[in-house]
């Protein structure tokens, strides 16, 4: 068989992408969802319009190259982590809208459960520092906000998923018997696994009132878990799901302990692969699985998850109307020599790694007559650059090891100058492999060493290579000063909201 498709279900748009044996691309499908705002703080995503985007993409991945099912040897479904569903298994219903990851409506919650049992406690079993970022608070919101939903889990019938579960329930058959499962990865940021045990953990699940049931069953992330009985794809077996920071670490061919890469979207998320053993962080980092191949170890990872990077580049498209298109910012930026002062914070969900302040809120700083549209441009990049900066270093300081460079993928790594930038404010070569999508490609990977259509990782490695490495070129004072610049910018985001 010559291919492998890849469902990547992101935060702001669905993609299918069909994968020869050398991890080319052979052609993809894509559609943006729309982001639903209900209140400050508050984002959503209507699900059924991700399903019905997911069976489109395929379709067009398909048509686009006259790809024939018999010549797909299996699938992999790759997602935006955290974002909750809560559905009905009868009528295939959603409750409510998806919660996204970057929501803070649960923020009073995180507060009450941390003066009861303190951050550490859920931090030691589950590896995450209560926030408003994970997946079971969600859960317990829409469980005591929405009429008839915990009546309907306590009867087993309303059920809970990342958007892989709820995907790969719909893909396999839905109200008609579909799959209730996820993966290590995506358990592991519920915050209602149990990192050492690999299961769900009672006590949490009883402390957030969540009932048992209505969670699915975990599975390793690289396994034939069925066939797929929808139509774009019916009879390919899905074999492949790992959340999509994750799926970049598998894309990026990191296997060996120490080897980290960035993905640069919506937000920005550096993983260190840290082999079998579970590092615990005392940086502001979390500790979470990276993957698990069928009847393999899990292999861990330490993460620095930035919740705002690209999606503050929308912002100024979508919100200030400062550019017309993400890609104008460069040629903006590039209008003016330096940030003119300027710094922009963009604690829109609060601030996550390395601080965790879900009070935190965004500001410009440093403004004078002086700055123009140009130096805001700039400080937009910069800013995604500046939160690589403070995770890297906590990333270094939990695992005793130096990154001496560091890959990079997603979105915003097209953004030449942001990568120079970034490689001047790191002091390390930045590299842009070949293939950017390394997100789909990882769901690939998992999906087509499970069939055996790879054999090893060897024959992984061997598909990656360099685009484009970027050097450290800026002189330690500037760098010291912009970076001490933006350290005070960040003080003044802190405790915005009481
Ligand atoms: N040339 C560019 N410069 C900076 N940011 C960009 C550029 N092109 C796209 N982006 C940003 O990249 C993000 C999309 O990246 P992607 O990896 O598709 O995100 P996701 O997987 O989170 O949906 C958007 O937030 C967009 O604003
Ligand atoms: O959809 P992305 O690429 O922004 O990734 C979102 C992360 O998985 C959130 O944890």
């Amino acid at each position: 068989m010559k291919y492998i498709a890849s469902i990547d279900q992101g935060t702001t748009s669905t993609r299918c992408i069909i994968f020869d044996r050398k991890g080319n691309i052979v052609s993809v499908g894509q559609k943006e969802h729309e982001q639903i705002y209900p209140k400050p703080g508050w984002v959503e995503h209507n699900s059924e319009e991700i399903w019905k985007n997911t069976l489109e993409v395929i379709a067009r991945a398909r048509i686009e190259k006259s790809i024939k099912t018999e010549d797909v040897a299996a699938c992999g479904i790759t997602n935006q982590r955290e974002t909750t569903v809560v559905w009905n298994k009868r009528t295939g219903k959603a409750y409510y809208n998806a919660i996204v990851w970057q929501d803070t409506r649960v923020d009073d919650t995180v507060k009450a459960l941390t003066k009861s049992h303190g951050s550490q406690f859920f931090q030691d079993r589950t590896g995450l520092p209560l926030a408003t970022y994970f997946s079971g608070l969600k859960i317990k919101w829409i469980l005591d906000n929405v009429p008839g939903v915990r009546e309907d889990a306590e009867k087993g019938q309303a059920i809970f998923g990342n958007m892989d579960t709820f995907l790969i329930w719909h893909l396999t058959g839905g109200i008609n018997g579909g799959l209730h499962i996820t993966d290590v990865t995506n358990a592991s940021r519920t915050q209602l696994m149990n990192l050492k045990t690999m299961s769900w953990d009672a006590e949490l699940a009883e402390i957030m009132n969540i009932p048992l049931q209505m969670l699915p069953a975990i599975e390793p992330s690289s396994k034939v878990y069925g066939n797929i009985t929808s139509e774009v794809l019916q009879g390919i077996p899905l074999a492949g799901d790992l959340g999509d920071q994750q799926a970049a670490l598998v894309g990026q061919t990191c296997y060996q302990p120490g080897e980290a890469k960035n993905t640069y979207g919506t937000g920005c998320f550096m993983l260190m692969n840290t082999g079998t053993e579970l590092v615990p962080s005392k940086h502001g980092l979390l500790t979470t699985v990276a993957y698990q191949f069928e009847g393999q170890p899990v292999h861990y990872a330490l993460e620095g998850s930035v919740a705002i990077a690209g999606a503050l580049v929308q912002w100024l498209r979508d919100n200030l109307g400062m550019i017309q298109k993400s890609t104008d910012i460069e040629k903006l930026a590039k209008s003016v020599e330096d940030n003119g002062g300027a710094y922009v914070v963009p604690a829109f969900s609060g601030l996550y790694a390395p601080y965790w302040k879900s009070s935190a809120r965004g500001v410009i700083a440093g403004l004078t007559r002086y700055v123009n549209k140009g130096h805001i441009a700039r400080a937009v990049l910069e800013a995604t650059a500046y939160q690589t900066k403070d995770v890297l270093e906590a990333m270094e300081n939990d695992s005793g090891i130096e990154i001496s460079s560091l890959r990079v993928d997603g979105g915003m790594v097209v953004n030449e100058l942001l990568m120079q930038f970034q490689s001047d404010m790191l002091k390390v070569p930045v590299i842009r492999p070949t293939m950017i999508e390394t997100t789909a490609l990882g769901a690939a990977y998992a999906a087509g060493l499970a069939v055996g259509y790879w054999a090893s990782f060897d024959d992984l490695l061997q598909n990656w290579g360099v685009d484009k490495r970027w050097k450290p070129k800026m002189k330690a004072t500037q760098r010291n000063t912009l970076y001490k610049g933006w350290k005070k910018a960040v003080k003044r985001s802190f405790d915005w909201e009481k």
